[in-house]
């Protein structure tokens, strides 16, 4: 069994041009694993300019282009909304969807972000699937109850088969720019219940999605995290923004 090894990058609403012209260059020098791909989500007026960026830079093939949303809507008005399309047009290749701040913030629910997951992986975009509890829902037992009601909308709306081609991205909310890191061991476990919440619908499919922890995650903490059998690599935010710091993340993810 192989499942390869994800890296990404959500710089949020962070990041311009010099960043990925840095990023860009300072991937460039480091010699990735084999089986690992490295995604770099910025803003949408980025996309372009990173993916141009990389083709020039001729790197290595696993460097991947990502978009922090997409919209669930084919076209029409929807004011500030971006297509799955258009982001094909851009030779886009991933799409975080359903991100805490989505969720929080902009109010989106869970059956709407199956909406987008379904719209992504219709348009050969593969969506990273952002799940998590936030800290009372966490210190109330609540976790897996919470993890379910966020997994389950999708699986009915795409159908388990089609999660061979979705990530998930295990989020705590409490975890998320607060530098309070989910020990490897909380993160193992509940990495664990995501996959056999999978399996119970597909014992194959489980085995093949890769499974990304977010929250905090550093040069530091990251080989611990990543070393532990159903955490597949990251979703990084603050320090994706750092190119050394990123760099040393994507060459601790090996695939499993
Ligand atoms: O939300 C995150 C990535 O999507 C995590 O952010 P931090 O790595 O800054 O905690």
């Amino acid at each position: 069994m192989t499942r390869r090894a994800i890296v990404a990058a959500n710089w949020k609403m962070n990041g311009n041009s010099a960043l990925v012209n840095t990023m860009v260059t300072g991937l460039s020098d480091i010699k990735l694993a084999e089986n690992v791909d490295v995604v770099i989500c910025p803003s949408f007026p980025y996309l372009s300019e990173l993916k141009s960026e990389l083709s020039k830079a001729n790197v290595a093939t696993n460097l991947f282009v990502g978009s922090q949303n997409v919209s669930e809507h084919d076209s029409g008005a929807f004011t500030g909304e971006v297509s799955t399309n258009m982001l094909k047009e851009l030779s886009v290749n991933y799409v975080i969807v359903g991100h805490s701040e989505r969720r929080s913030l902009y109010k989106e629910t869970s059956t709407q972000v199956a909406h987008k997951v379904n719209a992504a992986l219709n348009a050969g975009l593969t969506p990273i699937l952002c799940i998590g509890e936030s800290e009372s829902e966490r210190a109330t037992e609540q976790t897996e109850t919470v993890l379910a009601s966020q997994l389950q909308p999708v699986i009915d709306e795409v159908g388990i088969e089609k999660f061979v081609d979705v990530v998930i991205a295990y989020e705590p909310v409490w975890a998320i720019g607060t530098g309070k890191t989910a020990s490897s061991e909380m993160a193992q476990e509940t990495h664990q219940f995501i996959r056999q919440f999978l399996a119970q619908n597909n014992e194959l499919v489980a085995a093949k999605v890769p499974l990304l922890y977010g929250g905090s995650v550093n040069a530091t903490n990251c080989e611990e995290l990543f070393a532990q059998a159903d955490i597949d690599g990251g979703l990084i935010g603050g320090a994706s923004l750092k190119v050394e710091q990123f760099s040393s993340i994507c060459l601790a993810a090996k695939g499993k």
